[in-house]
């Protein structure tokens, strides 16, 4: 395939132009990740409830029990998209909110329907469209203990009735749906590494199951939608997939060339060639038919689509949502089979990394905007151009003080919303694009300890107050110019959004010295209890301890 060397080139220049008119700028989040209110109004309990509420799963023991509070505060939060002119907002429902049980037929929970209502209707008054997932990870736990989750076909159906739901109760104002988020991760993490819900290390063939369950679940739903709903409502159906850029590391060498392209097929095109061409990507059925033989198995570890699921997957896709973070450099490497199969030891491969690369927050996640270019080129030629929602791209930050002139953040989202101009100028068809992530949020394993917001949340403080970054005043600018209009103006961007944070940043301070002082007041408090309660119990038991002791002395004697 094509090495997109012609983008080399203008790695490093900087393009100043705008979108195309009509182009949509949102920000997303998710259900578990800003919610809380995990179990009020008769929520039912998800996989990510359960994950997290055990000891050792989540860093710092962190939970989304209350998060952000999103569930009390959406109403201030669209008065933020409002402040930043946001065209769209993407977030999630939950699962075991609507159906707390998991099944439509036992039952459905109206406080629950009616927050996603009163959401969705402050959106739309807000002239915001809302773009909803139906699958960012909350699988009803239920349905995990029961069947096994995404190990069981019988979650197709579970999830068909779950999105034929939303589509009664909401698709007459929701125009754009996406099925699943990244099933990657949920394939991936959730049943293979077990990092995340449901933690299970099904090593070699729970991710591929789970995967193909998913891919057989989205069908599914896109069918429902196109035979029941779509006439009426008129909305879109897609499907949100993370995927990484991998770039060879010796552009000459044809076996890493390969390497590269075989970590793609392995990531986004295990589940895009399904849904846009019928079948898994030739390189995973070759690869893991072949290792699965070298085990002796007398199957694939990869499932297999009969032809008749082949043309009823194909095609299954109004819109491709995509996610994008960061870049890899890949090395061809074999895993010998005998070492355990995997999930990574089937791609023959090995990521490295350009220690050059800023990489301010999450470990995984390293600045490299030119991969974003390739990535949507790669997209818009595998699977003949289709219309792409930039779903979720944007950056973290581990902080241990507060810090709201995230000058590394406005840097991140100018590069590569640079980079996705470029990539429109080169052609692919990219619609809109999605700021990850509104708010900091609850983000999976790693707890509250890397921060996406464009807002900063103070989680210590229990009303959960939000605060502008820097990136918030410099991400408007992009929004009202549609774009990066000349460099003059461009350049100035930076410092105005400096000034504006730093008297946030003094805000904050303030706040945080009141904080401070009401802990000191209640660490006082707890000393007046130290001195009324502690000091004379411990005494009394002193002496009546001496006094037993004594006796035990005096007996002895006499
Ligand atoms: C040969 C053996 C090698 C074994 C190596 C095992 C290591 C596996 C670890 C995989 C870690 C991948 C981390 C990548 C994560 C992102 O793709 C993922 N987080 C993207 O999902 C979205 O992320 C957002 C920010 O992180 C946000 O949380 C959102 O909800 C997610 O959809």
């Amino acid at each position: 395939s094509e090495d997109f060397a012609w983008t080399k080139n203008e790695k490093t220049s900087f393009f100043y132009g705008t979108f195309p008119t009509g182009f949509s700028w949102g920000a997303g989040s998710s259900a578990y990740q800003t919610e809380g209110a995990w179990n009020t109004d008769g929520k039912g309990m998800s996989i990510w409830d359960a994950f997290a509420h055990k000891k050792g799963k989540i860093f710092l023991n962190d939970t989304g029990d209350s998060s952000c509070e999103g569930y009390f505060k959406f109403k201030d939060d669209i008065t933020l998209m409002k402040d930043m002119k946001l065209n769209h907002y993407r977030f999630s429902i939950s699962w075991p909110r609507i159906l707390p049980s998991g099944l439509k037929n036992e039952h459905i929970n109206e406080k629950g329907i009616k927050y996603y209502d009163d959401l969705i209707n402050m959106l739309l008054e807000n002239k915001i469209t809302p773009i909803v997932t139906l699958y960012h990870w909350d699988l009803p736990q239920v349905l995990q203990e029961k069947y096994g989750g995404w190990q069981n076909v019988s979650m197709v159906n579970h999830f068909n009735d779950f999105a034929n739901l939303c589509f009664e109760r909401f698709g007459n104002r929701v125009k754009y749906w996406i099925t699943f988020n990244n099933p990657w991760s949920v394939a991936v993490e959730g049943y293979e590494t077990g990092e995340h819900a449901p933690g299970l290390k099904l090593k070699g063939t729970g991710a591929y199951k789970a995967a193909h369950h998913i891919i057989k679940a989205h069908a599914k739903v896109w069918h429902t939608y196109d035979m029941q709903w779509r006439s009426k409502q008129k909305g879109l159906v897609g499907i949100s997939l993370t995927a990484d850029w991998g770039e060879p590391v010796d552009i000459t060498n044809q076996r890493d060339i390969e390497a590269a392209e075989r970590y793609i097929q392995f990531y986004m095109g295990w589940f895009a060639t399904p849904l846009f061409n019928g079948d898994y990507p030739q390189v995973m059925k070759d690869y893991i038919g072949r290792k699965s033989g070298q085990q002796g198995l007398g199957a694939s570890r990869l499932p297999v689509f009969s032809p008749q699921e082949k043309s009823y997957i194909k095609g299954t896709c109004d819109f491709l949502g995509l996610g994008h973070f960061t870049t890899r450099y890949i090395t061809q490497k074999n895993y010998p089979s005998g070492l355990g199969d995997s999930y990574f030891t089937d791609r023959d491969l090995a990521e490295l990394v350009d220690p050059q690369w800023p990489d301010p927050g999450s470990e995984w996640l390293y600045s490299v905007p030119w991969g974003f270019r390739r990535l949507l080129n790669f997209v818009k030629t595998q699977y003949a151009n289709p219309m792409i929602y930039v779903t979720e791209n944007g950056v973290s930050e581990k902080m241990l003080c507060t810090d709201l002139c995230d000058d590394w953040r406005m840097q991140y989202f100018k590069d590569y919303i640079n980079e996705l101009l470029k990539a429109i100028k080169d052609g692919v068809n990219v619609k809109g694009y999605t700021a990850w992530s509104l708010l900091d949020n609850f983000e999976w394993d790693e707890g509250y300890s890397e921060r996406f917001g464009l807002y900063y949340v103070d989680f210590r403080n229990k009303n959960k107050p939000r605060y502008p970054k820097a990136s918030v005043q410099y991400y408007k600018r992009i929004i009202s110019s549609n774009g990066f209009p000349n460099q003059r103006e461009v350049e100035s961007w930076k410092r105005k959004a400096v000034e504006t944070c730093s008297s946030s940043n003094q805000l904050l301070a303030l706040f945080n010295t009141g904080v401070t002082l009401i802990q000191l007041i209640f660490y006082f408090s707890h000393m007046e209890m130290v001195t009324e309660i502690v000091v004379p119990t411990v005494c009394t038991l002193c002496i009546l301890l001496s006094a037993v002791f004594l006796m035990f002395l005096l007996r002895g004697r006499l």
